[in-house]
């Protein structure tokens, strides 16, 4: 059975869920890093007042004992502080000609899932799609892939990214070691890897808070240590770069996704995007370069995975925009009372976290086993395949 996971949970409701099913035993979990994990999605600059009320923490209520994972479904949960000011409204009807009636949301924002929802599903509370659609739901899939980063770390497989534009501010392109860009963009508010460009990008997203607007940007994330191998060819849906698009365009407002140089192959000639081969003893087979974000046919080439994902500006604004009333069909001006203006460097976090996912599903369909023993096992006897080709 491969990996995955659902989730469940709405986003002012009691808590999120997710159950990971497929994850081998024999795997210690550091909680610490688990719960480290989280508390880098929330940080960022350009949050709004939410992030301030909730202090996200990953209970494991299943699947794990004495530290290690058992091989059963692992159920985590992710409670919301902000519940206890939601408790009534999300519990009592909206009955007309009561209190709650007012608080039914009835006017839908532009760019949220709001009117599409409410048409889809026959609900009269556009509540009941925001509160599901909300990227309150990141928040468990960070900690999902909390435990796919930890199992990846195992075999010397890691995880970094920066942020590479907030609007109109972009960072200068930069070689650093994972490492170093590691170090770097954690002790940056916007994760980037030089302060200046951070001075640049807060400055920018105070600009676009105070008239009313928000904005996006683009995030870069790179794992590396990765044999080669993951993911096929054989199979449109075992193509692992399209696995990655796929897991990096459901986080909530991303707009596209590129690998390796991505759109800008379409302007260069072949000789311009092809990483050539070359092979050492010690090294086995290698490129000279890195194009090509680590992938061909859909399978890694030991290069690190370089992906990239567009974010569009959020779509809650204090400034108006025009909208249409589903009770009176009247049109009016979408107004907020609290939002973010810039999710970006939380969303690179969450986009690490699915990108370490879809590695590590990959992982165990090429290396599976019940143990972290047997994997180790087929991992190293395909090294020794590798070395002997
Ligand atoms: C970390 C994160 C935080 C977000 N915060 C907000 C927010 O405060 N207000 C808002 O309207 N949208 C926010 N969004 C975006 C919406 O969730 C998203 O636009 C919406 O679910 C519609 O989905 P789509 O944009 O993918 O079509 C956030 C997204 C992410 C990834
Ligand atoms: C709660 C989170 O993000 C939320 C995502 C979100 C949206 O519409 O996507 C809207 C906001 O929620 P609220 O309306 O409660 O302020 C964000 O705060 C989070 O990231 O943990």
């Amino acid at each position: 059975m491969s990996l995955r996971y659902l989730t469940a949970g709405e986003t002012h409701g009691p808590q999120l869920t997710a159950i990971v099913e497929g994850m081998p035993s024999n795997l210690r979990i550091d909680f610490e890093a688990l719960n480290f994990q989280l508390l880098r999605r929330q940080k960022g600059y350009g949050r709004g007042r939410r992030m301030q009320i909730e202090q996200d923490q990953a209970d494991i209520v299943g699947g794990v004992r004495h530290g290690q994972t058992t091989g059963a479904p692992i159920a985590l949960v992710v409670v919301n502080n902000d519940w206890k000011h939601w408790t009534k409204i999300m519990n009592v009807e909206p009955m007309e000609g009561t209190d709650e009636e007012k608080r039914r949301v009835h006017r839908p924002r532009p760019g949220h899932a709001d009117l599409n929802g409410g048409l889809k599903y026959d609900l009269k509370d556009l509540r009941n799609v925001l509160e599901r659609s909300s990227a309150r739901e990141t928040a468990v899939r960070v900690a999902v892939g909390a435990l796919a980063r930890q199992l990846l770390e195992v075999f010397g497989i890691r995880i970094g990214g920066q942020v590479l534009r907030i609007g109109e501010i972009v960072a200068p392109a930069n070689n650093l070691p994972l490492d170093e860009l590691v170090a770097r963009t954690e002790a940056s508010s916007v994760r980037v890897a030089d302060e200046e460009t951070e001075k640049k990008m807060e400055a920018y997203i105070d600009l676009i808070k105070k008239e009313g607007d928000s904005v996006g940007g683009v995030v870069e994330c790179i794992v590396e240590g990765l044999p080669i191998g993951l993911g096929s060819y054989v199979q449109y849906d075992r193509k692992l770069d399209a696995r990655i698009a796929q897991a990096v365009m459901s986080i909530n407002a991303f707009k596209g996704v590129e690998i390796g140089i991505g759109f800008e192959a379409g302007e260069l000639r072949g000789s311009q995007v092809h990483d050539e081969i070359l092979h050492s003893e010690e090294t086995g087979y290698t490129r000279a370069s890195n194009r090509l974000g680590g992938f061909e046919g859909g399978i890694t080439n030991g290069m690190p995975i370089v992906v990239r994902g567009v974010m569009k500006p959020i779509p809650t604004l204090y400034k108006p925009l025009r909208s249409v009333d589903i009770d009176t069909k009247e049109p009016f001006n979408a107004q907020v009372e609290r939002s973010d203006a810039c999710a970006v460097p939380a969303a690179s976090v969450v986009m690490e976290s699915v990108v370490a996912w879809e590695v590590a599903k990959a992982f165990l369909e090429k290396f599976g086993g019940d143990s972290m023993e047997e994997i180790k096992a087929n991992y190293d006897n395909y090294k020794r395949q590798l070395e002997n080709y």
